[in-house]
């Protein structure tokens, strides 16, 4: 018979509960002495959604890269999948799939090549089929032949995107995913990531887009200067709608 939790067990038991993908407790995050932004706090569960929302310069990208392990936390703490964070870790890297606001390109693979690559490397076993059907889904069936320079940005983003989809995941992590998307890609983007959730991945963007949040967020952070309860959709919405970009 299991022992009754003791206080300091259960809140052990709390922390790396299999049940949450990403758990973030009073993190601090920043590039100097001082952090960006309040402390965060949330659980993201397997086949939900939190965004993160605030205005510009508020915070939520670089919390976005604590969560990826690509900034360590000056206090608090991150956990992906009961772990802390390490994105050395194979398990880690397999799990986590990201589109940050960056543009990184092997300069001479064309756009189906970066997908195959993608795939392949992470061992997807129909890789051909996989690629073929996000070159449709992402508009970028004419440019498979095409090299990155070739694209225009919002091409390029969505290859980015398509990147992410190219591979197994248990948690998706998006920076701002509506940047330069046309609004029927957009909406396509949101049918996309209400399948992910409902295939069990978890989803944590950080966006400025009222209708993404509405249409697949469980949940928002409001990242900024003062520490912010969970926001339901509804309120999130709401606050995007009263705070310019
Ligand atoms: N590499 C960096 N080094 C130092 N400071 C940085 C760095 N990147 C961002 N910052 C600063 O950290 C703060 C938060 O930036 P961050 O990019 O996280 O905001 P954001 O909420 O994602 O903004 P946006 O909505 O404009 O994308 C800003 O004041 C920014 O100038």
């Amino acid at each position: 018979m299991t022992a009754p939790c003791t206080g300091a067990a259960r809140a052990y038991a709390d922390l790396v509960a299999p049940t949450d993908t990403v758990r973030a407790r009073t993190l601090e995050v920043g590039y100097g002495a001082a952090p960006v932004c309040a402390p965060v706090s949330f659980a993201l569960r397997p086949g939900k959604a939190v965004a993160l929302v605030g205005p510009n310069g508020s915070g939520k990208s670089t919390v976005l890269r604590a969560v990826l392990g690509l900034l360590a936390p000056m206090s608090g703490t991150v956990t992906v999948l009961g772990e802390p964070v390490d994105e050395r870790r194979a398990t880690f890297r397999r799990a986590v799939a990201s589109v940050l606001d960056d543009d990184a390109w092997f300069p001479a693979l064309t756009v189906a090549e970066h997908l195959d690559l993608v795939a392949r490397g992470h061992g997807v076993a129909e890789a051909d089929a996989v690629v073929d059907e996000l070159l449709e889904d992402f508009g970028l069936w004419d440019e498979a032949a095409s090299l990155p320079t070739a694209l225009s940005s919002g091409q390029r983003r969505r290859l980015l995107l398509a990147s992410a989809f190219a591979r197994p995941r248990a948690l998706l992590v998006l920076d701002e995913p509506e940047q330069r998307l046309d609004s029927s890609m957009k909406e396509a983007l949101a049918e996309r990531l209400l399948a992910e959730k409902a295939s069990g991945v978890a989803v944590l963007m950080a966006t400025h887009d009222p209708d993404l949040v509405s249409a697949v967020a469980d949940r928002a952070v409001l990242v900024g200067e003062e520490e912010s309860p969970v926001l339901s959709p509804t309120q999130a919405v709401a606050a995007l709608r009263s705070t310019p970009a």
